[in-house]
């Protein structure tokens, strides 16, 4: 029984094995041979393989003798021409049933007769045939009339069976289709027992210097041919200038990448400027209490945020801006009341690893009204992104210092969650933020609709939401027509006077920000599902190689 592709793997017998096991050289004899005796191979599927009956009808086999082909050619002992077709190969499951048997004769093998034996109960049938034969091969061995009931448990219905679908498998094996006909190879292809597969077989004439020894050719010309003056009458082997070289291995983008770029072109395209935000562990201070958060927040709990150990403790941040934050937390200020609660400075010098890159748009934000404060302080000097994009403008102003800013970021932060296959302890955020004055929520809104709109998502959302930071705050939903349901994409708001007040920004002057995950967006381009196939050590490799580039 001749058997092809997977079931050849587990059937060592087969004549695809003896081919491949063949020699190179000895097939190439065969074929010499076989044309020396008749003249011509019509078709090499009918070549008959030495140690065996069997014809050389897979594909595999003609793939091994493509390569004797192509070897004899190079010397023109012979010409072929290349015939194609389709045929059918097993899946692993057919392949299992070429040699076991079909579900539901397995089910009835593993049966006694009846009258004969204890008949054997449905969970001693899936311990010995196995869940899923169990499962499949019962209901259509009732079906067939093979096992019938006993009591509590199943015996044979029947002295002996016809395994059809067992040999249906075995003749697609052997000849890669099924006398049957196209209707029943539809069956099979449908319950995945089989697939098509193309194939090509090849006929065979003698060439030029057509003959039955093979005399090995020089690949070489040596020092010893050229002294000697063999070269003279040695036969080289042909250059094969169609040779395809080894496909050389490059780099490859992973696929956040690729999706993080085509959104930084974004940002940069509508004028945005790219914030800092190299520095992964941040304080209490700038994480937290800057964006006035609570210093009791839930989110500051060992169980949302990665502390530090060595070093545990910030360098202090700037004096008097640490002192109106912490004012402003314990007894309000700029028209709020504050939190009420006592300042605690060892809160605050905590180190951690940032859990939102709102950190680094604090500390930006902090730096943008350096000027009016009147300092001119390190980093200050900052490409700021182009305006918001407003047209009215105050005019007659008196200069207070402060210029309008559109910023961005993508990067990396961290928490401390249960991981599952859509959480993970970090991940990527996209953040920003648009600072001028009079901006208001339809301000946020309408770079919101822009923004999505670039990368192809125009059905939008919106949620009211709580942030410490922000009021009011918006949840965005974006509709996902795969999923055919509305997903949450972003978390954005108005940043409150409690956290830019200190920092001295002008009473008119209003921030938006947002922060949107890179994974989710990724996930959903990719259509991957599992986020630990996008990240950590089981991402499979060529996955990553064969991603396409994302263009929103
Ligand atoms: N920091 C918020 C996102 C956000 C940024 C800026 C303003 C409002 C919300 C988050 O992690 O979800």
């Amino acid at each position: 029984m001749p058997v092809t592709g997977i079931a050849s793997l587990a059937r060592p017998d087969s004549a695809v094995l003896t081919v491949a096991l063949i020699m190179a050289e000895q097939l190439q004899q065969l074929i010499l041979n076989t044309l020396n005796e008749s003249g011509s191979i019509q078709d090499t599927r009918t070549l008959v393989i030495p140690g065996s009956s069997h014809q050389a009808a897979s594909n595999d086999a003609q793939i091994t003798i493509l390569g004797a082909l192509n070897s004899l050619d190079s010397r023109e002992m012979i010409k072929y021409e290349t015939h194609e077709t389709l045929s059918h190969v097993l899946t692993p499951e057919g392949a299992q049933i070429a040699l076991e048997g079909s579900h539901e004769a397995r089910v009835w093998a593993a049966l006694p007769a009846k009258g004969k034996g204890k008949p054997v109960t449905p969970a001693e049938l899936k311990k010995i045939v196995g869940d899923e034969t169990a499962k499949v091969g019962q209901g259509r061995a009732f079906k067939n009339g093979w096992i019938a009931k006993e009591g509590d448990g199943l015996v044979k219905n029947k002295p002996s069976i016809e395994d059809a679908t067992q040999q249906d498998m075995r003749e697609v094996d052997s000849s890669g289709t099924l006398k049957a006909g196209e209707k029943a190879l539809a069956e099979l292809r449908k319950r995945k027992l089989i697939v098509q597969r193309k194939g090509q077989w090849f006929t065979v004439h003698k060439g030029p210097n057509f003959s039955t020894s093979i005399a090995k050719p020089e690949t070489d010309l040596s020092v010893e041919m050229m002294t000697s003056g063999k070269w003279k009458t040695a036969t080289f082997k042909k250059y094969n200038f169609e040779a395809e070289g080894i496909p050389t291995n490059g780099g490859a983008l992973h696929p956040l990448l690729k999706v993080r770029e085509e959104m930084r072109n974004i940002f940069l395209e509508m004028g945005f400027a790219e914030m800092p935000t190299s520095s992964f562990v941040e304080s209490g201070f700038w994480c937290f209490d800057a964006l006035f958060v609570p210093q009791q927040h839930p989110a500051r709990d060992v169980q949302d945020t990665f502390f530090l150990s060595d070093p545990a403790v910030s360098l202090p941040p700037p004096k008097d801006y640490y002192d109106r934050v912490s004012k402003v937390h314990e007894h309000g200020g700029y028209g709020s009341m504050g939190y009420r609660a006592p300042w605690n400075d060892t809160e605050s010098r905590k180190l951690l690893l940032r859990t939102h890159t709102t950190a680094s748009s604090a500390k930006m934000l902090y730096k943008l009204a350096a000027r009016c404060r009147g300092e001119t302080i390190e980093g200050a000097e900052f490409d700021w992104g182009g305006t918001s994009g407003r047209v009215e403008r105050k005019e007659g102003l008196q200069d207070d210092g402060f210029r309008p800013a559109k910023l961005f970021s993508i990067d990396r932060v961290f928490r401390n969650e249960t991981m599952d296959a859509t959480h993970l302890a970090e991940f990527h955020q996209v953040e920003g933020v648009v600072a001028d004055r009079g901006l208001t929520l339809a301000d946020l809104i309408g770079f919101m609709r822009v923004f999505f709109k670039k990368m192809g998502i125009e059905n939008l959302r919106f949620k009211p939401a709580y942030n410490p930071y922000t009021e009011p705050s918006l949840e965005i939903f974006a509709f996902h027509p795969l999923l055919d349901r509305w997903v949450e994409v972003g978390n954005s708001g108005m940043f409150r006077p409690e956290m830019l007040a200190p920092m001295g920004f002008p009473k008119d002057v209003h921030v938006h920000g947002w922060g949107i995950s890179l994974e989710r967006p990724t996930m959903i381009r990719y259509g991957i599902n599992n986020i630990r196939t996008l990240v950590g050590h089981k991402v499979p490799i060529e996955n990553v190689e064969k991603a396409p580039a994302v263009r929103f």
